[in-house]
């Protein structure tokens, strides 16, 4: 069994996009040892709320958060946070692959240079070596690491761009629809990475299949219209749905 350690705690959050709410006070608890899944119908905030973990949002002009939300107790929006840690800490995986434009290995290389947390050519190959086989990708690149990884097939860049997540030893692995470029039998790859990878990390993954979030979740939150109307136990909310209004969404009545 993987030990579960409380991580994040988001507390009363809301989201503004200029003067239209997006996230109504939405608290939720991430954990080590634990894959979380959002789901819920499209534009109900699914995205927005998991780019409030990481402050992916302080990208996007207009947009505001309210609330607490902490990393080990630790305030991540308070004013001393430096949000390139931040974000080596909650590290992100997005929709489509995007590699740089770079050798396999230069893409896995890149964070720990710039976080400096390799002291030299052999440490950085160790880091890289460690990286691609926790993502499950070693042993189909270690003999081509200088060629591009925009010309591995599109589940490999992912597992690319997981490995790059990995390599700057995050805390959190933030995923949003990693999978849906993706062909079923690169998505069966991925989906069983993030369940070897959840003994280490604390991993959320936005899905629009709920097949899939019952695959790999050990807890779901449904959201509609911003707001969380369900959170707990995967199989709780799949099987045994509190609230009418996940009975409607999970049984297919609107999504
Ligand atoms: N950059 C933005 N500027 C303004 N409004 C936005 C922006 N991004 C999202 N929104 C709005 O916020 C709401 C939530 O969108 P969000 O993308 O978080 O939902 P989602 O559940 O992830 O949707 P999907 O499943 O379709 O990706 C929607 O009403 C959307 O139109």
């Amino acid at each position: 069994m993987t030990e579960q350690k409380l991580k994040i705690a988001a507390r009363n959050v809301n989201v503004f996009y200029g003067a239209k709410q997006a996230i109504n006070d939405v608290s939720i608890d991430i954990s080590t040892g634990v894959v979380t899944a959002f789901i819920g119908p499209s534009g109900c905030g699914k995205s927005t709320f998991l780019r409030t973990l990481n402050r992916m949002n302080d990208t996007i002009a207009g947009c505001r958060v309210e609330g607490q939300i902490a990393l080990d107790g630790q305030d991540i929006y308070a004013s001393g946070m430096d949000v390139v840690e931040l974000r080596a800490r909650v590290g992100m995986v997005f929709q489509k692959p995007n590699p740089f434009p770079k050798s396999i290995y230069e893409n896995v290389a890149y964070g720990p240079r710039i976080h400096g947390l390799a002291g030299n050519k052999a440490d950085m190959d160790a880091i890289v070596e460690k990286s691609l086989r926790r993502a499950g990708l070693w042993d189909e690149v270690k003999d081509r690491l200088a060629e591009s990884g925009t010309a591995l097939s599109g589940g490999q860049q992912q597992r690319l761009c997981i490995a790059r997540a990995i390599a700057v030893s995050p805390e959190v692995i933030l995923m949003d629809e990693p999978c849906s470029a993706l062909d079923p039998i690169a998505t069966a790859r991925i989906e069983e990475l993030i369940d070897d990878l959840k003994e280490r990390y604390a991993i959320v993954i936005v899905t629009h299949s709920m097949q899939q979030a019952a695959r790999v979740s050990q807890r779901t939150a449904f959201f509609h219209l911003g707001t969380v109307v369900e959170y707990g136990v995967t199989e709780d909310i799949f099987t045994n749905p509190r609230e009418e209004r996940t009975k409607d969404y999970i049984t297919g009545r609107y999504g």
